[in-house]
């Protein structure tokens, strides 16, 4: 079982090292177009394996899509991260261009595998990806709902002083500022969260979880790394474990909640093949709204990335 990164940068080192961790998987090869980045944080992480007891062998590499032969899920990390000021879309030429570069190359080596899409605009980047790969959009699966929807179980669970383990949550819509987290679907050990704070105290919370990237942006100078590469590995475990799991994640639309040729989160099944179901929820209207306001700031980004290059 073979799982490769592409971009050894703070996200795909740290998906390489947790997933090294967590002893799924026997190789993982961690690619990058800089030199001896990849061979230098590989080493770093092989070092460590003794002493966690994993057995999986990480190896780095410079541009040699050999490497990543037969992969059974690629990792796209690669690409430029925001700077403060900066916003996700910003990221969106000098991206697209980077991934359709990588799903080329790796597709060409792995043609049966998954895809895993971190860059950002992230739904953007999945679509990117989706249609330079040319293969069922099963394969093709965008981060981001899992790791929204870990930022608002954590937030919420400072305000309640419950433990974020036991709160369960769900996210529709694109990764930003028009996320849809949805206060009907979210508990506590089953428990609705209107027993514990109203709609308006919920929205605080979904303020913070919306500007939650920004908030470490503006700490640190480069985004997040630790909570999205822990939210990859949480579909990798996923799908090598066939555990048909329900998680949001942005994924191709066919006439789902009313959408189509768009990428954009929504709850899925998980298993061997990828994307093995997406889940159709009975929306209110309040809903609905927020979903087609969030399908249009990502359609208005493709469209002007279609505008800009007309192979997509
Ligand atoms: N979906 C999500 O929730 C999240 C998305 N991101 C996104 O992930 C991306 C990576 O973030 P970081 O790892 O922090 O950035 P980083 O700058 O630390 O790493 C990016 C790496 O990509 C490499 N790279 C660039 N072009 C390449 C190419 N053609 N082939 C192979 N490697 C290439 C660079 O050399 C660099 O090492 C960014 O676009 C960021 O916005 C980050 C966090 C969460
Ligand atoms: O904020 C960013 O640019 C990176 C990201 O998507 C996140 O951490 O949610």
């Amino acid at each position: 079982m073979k799982v490769t990164i592409i971009g050894a940068g703070n996200v795909g080192a740290s998906c390489a090292s947790l997933l090294a961790q967590r002893n799924l998987v026997r190789k993982i090869v961690l690619l990058d177009i800089r030199e001896k980045l990849s061979e230098g944080k590989s080493l770093d992480i092989s070092q460590m394996l003794s002493m966690i007891e994993s057995n999986t062998e990480v190896i780095g590499i410079t541009k040699d899509y050999f490497q990543s032969k037969n992969s059974e899920i690629i990792i796209i990390t690669c690409g430029i991260p925001r700077k403060p000021g900066m916003s996700r879309e910003d990221l969106v030429k000098t991206n697209a261009e980077i991934i359709r570069t990588v799903t080329k190359k790796s597709i060409l080596f792995s043609p049966k595998s998954k895809f895993i899409i971190v860059s950002n605009p992230l739904d953007v980047m999945s679509y990117v990806s989706y249609m330079t790969a040319k293969v069922d959009s099963s394969r093709i699966i965008g981060m981001a709902g899992i790791l929204d929807s870990a930022r608002y179980r954590f937030f919420l669970s400072k305000k309640l002083n419950i433990s974020p383990i036991d709160i369960q949550s769900l996210l529709l819509g694109g990764h930003g500022d028009t996320m849809v987290p949805l206060y009907r679907y979210t508990s506590v050990s089953g428990i609705p969260i209107k027993e514990f704070l109203s709609e308006e105290e919920n929205d605080e919370i979904i303020e913070k979880t919306k500007k939650g990237g920004e908030q470490i942006v503006n700490l640190l100078g480069t985004s997040a790394w630790m909570a999205p590469s822990a939210s990859v590995v949480k579909i990798v475990e996923t799908i090598l474990k066939d555990s048909k799991r329900i998680f949001p994640c942005s994924v191709f639309l066919k006439g789902q909640y009313g959408l189509k040729d768009i990428y954009l989160g929504v709850p899925v099944v998980l298993g061997k093949s990828g994307v093995e179901k997406i889940v159709e929820l009975k929306l209110n209207q309040k809903e609905k709204n927020l979903l087609k306001k969030s399908a249009n700031h990502v359609k208005m980004m493709i469209n002007k990335l279609k505008k800009f290059d007309t192979s997509y």
